[in-house]
C-alpha cells in the first residue's frame, strides 16, 4: 500500500492521525470522459471518442469500485469492445501488482508492466496521489481517461451506444434527481461507510461509521420492502453502486471491517435484492470470491496482522429471490 509523490513510489498506509482516526478517501484525479463523438464530457478534456478496442479497463476483482465498471460493461454487452486486465488480489508494499500468479489475475497485456503505478507514470511521469483501480486507459493516446468509477460507469452507460451496446439507460434523465439522492446516501454511509469502520484507528471514528452504516442499511431494507429496486421498479446505476458493497458484506466486511451488528442475510429485502442483481445475465461472472477474500484479509496488515482468511459464510445467491412480487423489472430505453 502506498502512493506516488511527484512520480516516486512511497510505501505508506493511510494517514488517519490528523483526522481523529477517521479514514478519508482521496478524490480521483483523471476525470476525462469517453463520449460518442469525442467532445468533452462534464469534466476534463475532449478527444476521447468511443471506438471498439480503443479503451481498456484495469480492475481488481476485489475492489467494489472497479466492480461497478465490470457490472456496467456486462449489462451493456461491451465485453468485445473494452478489454480488461485484472490485478493480483494482494495489495502490499508495491500497491496493486499486475502479476498473473493467481487464478484469473491476467498480468498486463498492453505493456507488460508489473505494477499498476507504472501505468500511472506512463500517463503522467510526475503524478502525485494514490494508485487506484479502476483505470480506464486509452490505448491510442496512451493515457488514463478516468480513474473515477462513478464517471466510468456513466461513460459505459451511454458513451458506446453507437457501437452495438445492449440497449438500456441506467442513468435516465427523468430519474436523475432521485438516483443522485440515493447515491449520495449510499456512497457516504454504505460504500465508504464500511471502509470508514474498517480503517478507523479510534473507537470514536469506528462508532460513528458503524452507526451511520447500519442506520442506512435499515433504511434501505425498508425502501426495498416497498419496491423492487432503489428507484421504483427501474434498474439504475444506484442499484449497481449499492450491490457491489452488499456482495462483499457477509463474506468480508462483517468480520474483517467489524461491521457485525447484522449480516445482509439478516435483511430479507436486501438479500433478495442482492440475489436479483446477481442473477442478471453476465453479472455472476463478475464476482470472484477468491480475489475478494484474499485481497481484504491479506492486504491490510494493520487490520489483520497474521493475514488469516476467515472461514466465511456459505453463500447461496443463485436461489430464488422472490423480488418479482413487486412487479417486473424495468430498464429505461430497453
Ligand atoms: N473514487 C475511486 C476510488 C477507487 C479506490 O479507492 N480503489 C481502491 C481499491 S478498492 C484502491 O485502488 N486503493 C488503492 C489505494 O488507495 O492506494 C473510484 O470510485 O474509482
Amino acid at each position: 500500500m502506498g502512493l506516488l509523490v511527484d512520480g516516486n513510489w512511497q510505501d505508506k498506509w493511510y494517514d488517519t492521525s490528523s483526522t481523529g482516526g477517521r479514514f478519508k478517501r482521496s478524490e480521483s484525479q483523471f476525470r476525462n470522459w469517453v463520449t460518442a463523438d469525442g467532445s468533452a464530457g462534464p469534466s476534463g478534456e475532449g478527444g476521447f471518442a468511443a471506438a471498439s478496442g480503443r479503451y481498456h479497463l484495469y480492475v481488481s476483482y476485489a475492489c467494489p469500485w472497479a466492480h461497478r465498471a465490470l457490472v456496467m460493461r456486462a449489462l451493456k454487452g461491451l465485453q468485445a469492445h473494452i478489454g480488461v486486465s485484472v490485478v493480483h488480489p494482494l495489495m502490499l508494499e508495491n500497491g496493486w501488482e499486475l502479476r498473473d500468479d493467481f487464478e484469473a489475475a491476467t498480468g498486463d497485456s498492453l505493456y507488460g508492466f508489473d505494477k499498476l503505478y507504472e501505468l500511472y507514470l506512463r500517463a503522467d511521469s510526475h503524478y502525485s496521489g494514490r494508485v487506484t483501480v479502476p483505470v480506464l486507459w486509452d490505448t491510442q493516446r496512451e493515457t488514463i481517461v478516468s480513474n473515477e468509477s462513478a464517471d466510468i460507469i456513466r461513460m459505459l452507460n451511454t458513451g458506446f451506444d453507437g457501437l452495438d451496446a445492449t440497449p438500456g439507460d441506467y442513468y435516465p434523465e427523468s430519474l436523475r434527481a432521485e438516483i443522485d439522492a440515493v447515491n449520495e446516501r449510499v456512497y457516504d454511509s454504505v460504500n465508504n461507510g464500511v471502509y470508514k469502520a474498517g480503517f478507523a484507528s479510534s473507537q470514536e471514528a469506528y462508532d460513528e461509521a458503524v452507526s451511520g452504516l447500519f442506520a442506512a442499511l435499515d433504511e434501505l431494507e425498508e425502501r426495498l420492502g416497498r419496491q423492487r429496486y432503489l428507484v421504483g421498479n427501474t434498474l439504475t446505476e444506484a442499484d449497481i453502486r449499492l450491490w457491489t458493497t452488499l456482495v462483499r458484506f457477509d463474506p468480508v466486511y462483517v468480520t474483517h471491517f467489524k461491521c457485525d451488528r447484522k449480516r445482509i442475510a439478516d435483511y430479507p429485502n436486501l438479500l433478495g435484492f442482492l440475489k436479483d442483481l446477481y442473477q442478471l445475465p453476465g453479472v455472476a461472472q463478475t464476482v470472484d470470491m477468491a480475489h475478494i477474500r484474499h485481497h481484504y484479509f491479506r492486504s491490510h496488515p494493520t487490520v489483520n496482522p497474521h493475514g488469516i482468511i476467515s472461514v466465511g459464510p456459505r453463500l447461496d445467491w443463485g436461489s430464488p429471490h422472490g423480488r418479482e412480487k413487486f412487479g417486473a423489472r424495468e430498464v429505461c430505453g430497453a
